[in-house]
């Protein structure tokens, strides 16, 4: 088991790419299993989940009462404002086993009726998704090879994606150079690229992996219809929690109805609840199913998105938000 993990840890280029030896982890999960933080100062991950832990929250129960988590993304209801994260490189854990975490997390997104992003896989398999369980947000590697970006795009539109996009965090490997994986090279995106790319396609494009103003307003130039605030699970040493340049972001796109959506570390409804009070549209949950979704599987995934349901349901009620559109920052108290 613990050598299959190692498979997708190194697949993955790995994780935050950090090399250093997991001595303490946060995270549920297998031990070895990518990508837990290393513990280490430029680990990214210690520093969200110090910060969301130094954000508390004040009372506003009077009036308050059960509130509705139903969400529009896109033009699609959803149930919850959490959505699944792009995970990729599932397929490899398992693949002696008949076991397919990939379909597994696909059904899942389906029953729950939440939104699934999905990242590198092979437009076959991105096809075969789609078949499953209907429409997914897609987001493509930025590949040197910018035909092959352009193909996977137009690619997912053609299948009826919910959007498109690109994680522009995974550019720099961590050998100081452009990062290569499954042996396929990255490369740089300009803004002009981007600019590219958004005009590629008729549905919305969203970049991942926003961690700063100066790209916002970049992305913002390059026409992108949303930005997911990311650092890509900690692929940037000593990178800012999301949540502590997400206010900033939202502050600098106010008005150019941008959706902006927020991972890194939401582990909880509580953690994901934060992130929506500043502002976010909704949240990507990665880590937080990971385990789940590998120890257990599609129904295992299920009841988690349930008890952060649950978890998010009780802070709103707590906090008197009756419904996703009425999220108010000033109940949060950053310590
Ligand atoms: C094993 C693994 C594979 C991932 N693959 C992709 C990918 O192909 N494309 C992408 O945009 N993000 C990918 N991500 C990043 C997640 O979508 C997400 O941005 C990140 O894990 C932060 O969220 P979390 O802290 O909830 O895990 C991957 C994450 C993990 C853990």
């Amino acid at each position: 088991m613990n050598e299959k993990l190692d498979a997708i840890s190194d697949a993955s280029s790995a994780a935050s790419g950090h090399k250093s030896e997991a001595t303490k982890s946060p995270w549920p999960g297998p031990k070895g299993m990518i990508p837990v933080t290393s513990g280490q100062a430029e680990d990214a991950n210690v520093h969200n989940r110090a910060y969301l832990d130094n954000i508390l929250v004040e009372m506003r129960v009077i009036d308050a009462v059960k509130p509705d988590l139903t969400t529009e993304i896109f033009g699609h209801k959803f149930s919850s404002p959490l959505t699944l994260a792009a995970i990729s490189h599932l397929d490899k854990i398992y693949q002696d086993s008949g076991r397919s975490p990939m379909h597994e997390k696909t059904m899942a997104a389906k029953r729950a009726n939440i939104l699934n992003w999905i990242g590198m896989e092979s437009d076959q398999d991105y096809e075969r998704i789609t078949r499953e369980a209907g429409p997914s947000v897609r987001i493509v590697k930025p590949f040197a090879d910018h035909d092959r970006i352009i193909d996977e795009l137009q690619f997912a539109q053609k299948l009826g994606a919910v959007a498109v996009g690109i994680d522009i965090d995974h550019v720099p490997g961590t050998d100081g150079n452009y990062d290569v994986v499954d042996g396929i090279k990255l490369g740089p995106i300009t803004q002009e690229d981007l600019a590219k790319y958004v005009a590629s396609v008729d549905i919305p494009f969203v970049a991942k992996g926003v961690l700063s103003v100066f790209d916002a307003l970049k992305a913002k130039k390059a026409g992108v219809s949303a930005i997911v605030v990311s650092h890509h699970h900690g692929r940037l040493p000593f990178g800012v929690p999301p949540l502590q340049v997400l206010p900033e972001i939202i502050e600098a796109l106010a008005g150019s109805g941008i959706k902006i959506f927020v991972d890194g570390s939401l582990m909880s409804g509580y953690d994901a609840y934060k992130a929506l009070a500043m502002g976010a549209d909704a949240v990507l949950i990665g880590r937080g199913i990971l385990s789940e979704l590998l120890d257990s599987g599609e129904n295992a995934v299920i009841e988690k998105i349930e008890q952060m349901n649950q978890e998010l349901s009780e802070l709103m009620m707590y906090t008197n938000v009756k419904d996703t559109k009425s999220f108010d920052s000033s109940v949060l108290h950053i310590q």
